[in-house]
């Protein structure tokens, strides 16, 4: 044995130890040695041309770049694993350890049809035979996935049914009919390019990164949002200098200055089948700009979501997710949002029109026009959707004022309900005014429908229940607690009809990823009184 074949026999049998003992970074640096050497013996061996040494030193070379990968993609390094897996498939094109290890990685980067075409090609491998099992078991995985990305048909039925326990659902990344476009509200916002009915899917994203954690009691919460906050950005960090794609798309998003000049994307750049032009990452991180952008873009998963999952109030989750991060707030929405394990999944919560603006809560808009401001004003922006609008110029008026003095000081809800009534005649509030007003004060009307006492005297004088839910909806999308009042009126008065509307809130809230018949059952469960 030569020397030099003497140094790669080392190399070879300390890189694959390190590897066993998932030393990454150091396995990649011997890989990167013997990489080298080997590539120096080939240009040296074409001289004396010994075909069979050659072959061998080719099988070493598609070897090390092949481990050399599967290190990279340990420590998602996912473009620089990809570079060496398509080198080693330059040296063998059906290599297939490298096919399934190049599979794995289009499949995290989302890129199902790709890698549907390596899990494919392993098969063709003498390999792929003994391997037969591992390899379908890919292939079906890729199929579904791909079709999820392609058609938007997801079921969450069992999991919601399940009471949203067992390990998350692997979901594919979706995206619907919209695009990035200029907004009236503020900066881009993202619009329907079709009509989109209730419950209709717009969106599936994963989270460039999310860190999550348990809060505990008031002091040690605090510090723990801190931690958590802490972790958050490093691994925003991290993503970013490991991948320039990430870097890219992360710098469109908006630190919430001068919004009205920020570029609109075009919608390619958000498909994870574009390739990525290398990763290496010369660009400077300018940190300052990254933390502004996730002071505007991050995202909690708070209130319904968490409660959907069934997760306790000491939870918390912080994560960003970037097409989701041209959603802007309205308080009449026509979305709603769902986390389901590293996800966010969007969902119209009611008929939206073509070209009309795709908006979601940020904070809770079933509050008056006061609250929301404040609340508006704690994320940073003076909210200027047309609901606020209405209601700055209607709110004016002294005697809604009174109204909302009143139920804090704890009037009798009725009489504040019957007032609100009389008072949007007088003041020939109309349509959608209705559904604002009502929205605003949405807690008297569930407290009034929600007590036979309160409906016995005011009844008669106020609209009814289905009649307000109904204006209610169509400026605010469907809303558990929308939802819980038509449900507790269908438990006492037994109507076909009204299932109808609570299915139709159903859908709207939990979103078509529930199909008909378990969303029945999760209403029937709460008809039945057990809770939904
Ligand atoms: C997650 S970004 C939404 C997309 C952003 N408009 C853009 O151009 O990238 C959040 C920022 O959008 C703006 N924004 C969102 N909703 C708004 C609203 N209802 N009124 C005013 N500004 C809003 C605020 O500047 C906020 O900080």
């Amino acid at each position: 044995m030569s020397g030099a074949e003497e140094q790669m026999q080392q190399l070879r049998s300390k890189a694959t130890e390190l590897l066993l003992r998932e030393e990454w970074r150091d396995s990649i640096q011997l890989y990167s040695e013997l990489i080298d050497l080997c590539q120096s013996q080939i240009s040296n061996t074409h001289q004396h041309s010994d075909p069979d040494h050659l072959s061998k030193l080719h099988k070493s070379l598609c070897v090390a770049f092949s481990n050399r990968a599967e290190a990279r993609s340990k420590l998602q390094h996912f473009t620089q694993a990809l570079n060496d897996c398509d080198q080693a498939l330059q040296i063998e094109a059906t290599h297939f350890k490298t096919l399934i290890c190049k599979g794995k990685i289009l499949l995290c980067l989302n890129r199902y049809f790709n890698a549907l075409d390596c899990f494919k090609a392993a098969l063709f491998d003498p390999q792929g035979n003994g391997n037969l099992d591992i390899v379908n078991g890919y292939l079906e995985k890729c199929k579904k996935l791909e079709f999820q990305s392609r058609t938007g048909s997801f079921d969450l039925s069992d999991w919601v049914l399940n009471g949203f326990r067992g390990k998350p659902l692997e979901l594919a990344e979706y995206i619907g009919p919209v695009k990035v476009n200029r907004s009236e509200i503020s900066g881009r916002g993202l619009f329907a390019t079709k009509n989109i009915d209730t419950g209709t899917l717009v969106l599936v994203t994963k989270a460039i990164a999310i860190e999550r954690g348990i809060l505990g009691g008031q002091d040690s919460a605090e510090n723990a949002q801190l931690v958590m906050w802490k972790n958050f950005i490093d691994k925003v960090k991290e993503a970013v200098t490991r991948c320039q794609r990430t870097q890219l798309l992360i710098d469109m998003l908006s630190t919430g200055e001068n919004e009205a000049g920020l570029e609109v994307p075009d919608m390619s750049i958000f498909r994870p089948e574009i390739e990525e032009n290398g990763c290496s990452n010369d660009q400077k991180l300018d940190m300052d700009k990254i933390l502004s952008i996730l002071d505007v873009n991050s995202l909690v998963e708070e209130a319904v979501s968490a409660k959907v999952l069934g997760k306790n109030s000491d939870f918390y989750g912080v994560g960003l997710w970037i097409l989701v991060s041209f959603i802007n707030h309205s308080c009449n929405p026509n979305a709603r949002r769902l986390h389901v394990g590293d996800y966010v999944i969007v969902h119209a919560s009611r008929d939206v029109k073509a070209g009309e603006e795709i908006t979601f809560m940020y904070f809770d808009a079933l509050s008056p026009l006061e609250k929301r401001v404040e609340m508006s004003l704690s994320w940073g922006f003076n909210c200027r959707c047309s609901r606020c609008k209405f209601e700055e110029a209607v709110c004016s008026k002294q005697e809604l004022r009174e109204i909302e003095i009143g139920l804090e000081k704890g009037v009798d809800v009725g009489g504040a309900v019957y007032r609100l009534e009389e008072g949007m005649k007088r003041w020939a509030v109309r349509g959608k005014g209705k559904g604002y007003l009502r929205a605003s004060f949405w807690a008297a009307y569930a407290e009034v429908y929600g007590s036979d006492r309160s409906m016995k005297r005011w009844g008669r004088r106020i609209p009814a229940m289905e009649t307000v839910v109904d204006s209610v909806v169509e400026v605010m999308g469907s809303d558990e607690r929308l939802l819980k009042v038509v449900v507790e009126g269908l438990k006492k008065s037994g109507g076909v009809v009204e299932f109808e509307r609570a299915m139709k809130l159903g859908r709207g809230f939990y979103g078509k990823v529930i199909k008909k018949q378990a969303l029945r059952t999760l209403l029937e469960i709460g008809i039945n009184d057990k809770g939904y």
